[in-house]
């Protein structure tokens, strides 16, 4: 019986040009989420130059830097931080919802990976939480994705000539 081919992004090859686009809102938050990634992406081996940050007012803004840059930098990656705390009013779903949606059609349609560091939590303890404390650094954890994907799909090759297909179906390629 054949073995069962299997394909993993590795971190020996993350060589490329990665952006990170940023939501300000809760900036005392976001600021250490941009730390982390820095972080892993340089202790990775990326250099400094390949690393553009973009700095919007918050995570609605998100999608439409992140298609600008797609367009306009044509990088490796995109990380999309940002921290979305929920308040006392139904906005919280409309600027998570709206954030996690466009960037997720985003990354299919530009056929590149925009690895999420976007917090959408219940509180500001669960934020600080998930930016370098007890729950971990999503913006590290984020970049690791970042990288990860874009080994993964350097081995898969690209997808020249599928998107018409997809085009004709309505879907992304
Ligand atoms: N409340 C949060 C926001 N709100 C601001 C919006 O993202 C946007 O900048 C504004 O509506 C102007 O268009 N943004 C966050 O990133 N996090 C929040 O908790
Ligand atoms: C995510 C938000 O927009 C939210 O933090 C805003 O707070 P509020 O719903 O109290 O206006």
């Amino acid at each position: 019986m054949q073995p069962i081919a299997q394909l993993e992004g590795r971190f020996n090859e993350i060589d490329g040009r990665y952006v990170i686009v940023v939501g300000r809102f809760n900036h005392h938050v976001v600021d250490s989420l941009v730390e982390g990634a820095v972080d892993a992406l340089v202790r990775h081996g990326v250099d400094d130059a390949n690393i553009d940050i973009l700095h919007v007012p918050g995570a609605w803004e998100l999608p439409l830097a992140v298609k600008r840059a797609l367009t306009r930098i044509q990088p490796d990656a995109i990380i999309a931080l940002g921290a979305v705390i929920r308040g006392g009013t139904p906005h919280f779903e409309h600027v998570a919802g709206q954030c996690n949606a466009a960037l997720n059609r985003l990354q299919l349609d530009f056929d590149t990976p925009i690895a999420n560091g976007v917090l959408t939590v219940n509180s500001i303890e669960q934020a600080i939480e998930r930016a370098g404390t007890k729950a971990g650094n999503k913006g590290f954890e984020a970049a690791m994705a970042a990288m990860e994907m874009v080994s993964l799909l350097r081995q898969l090759g690209g997808n020249e000539g599928f998107e018409d297909d997809a085009a004709d179906h309505g879907g992304v390629a």
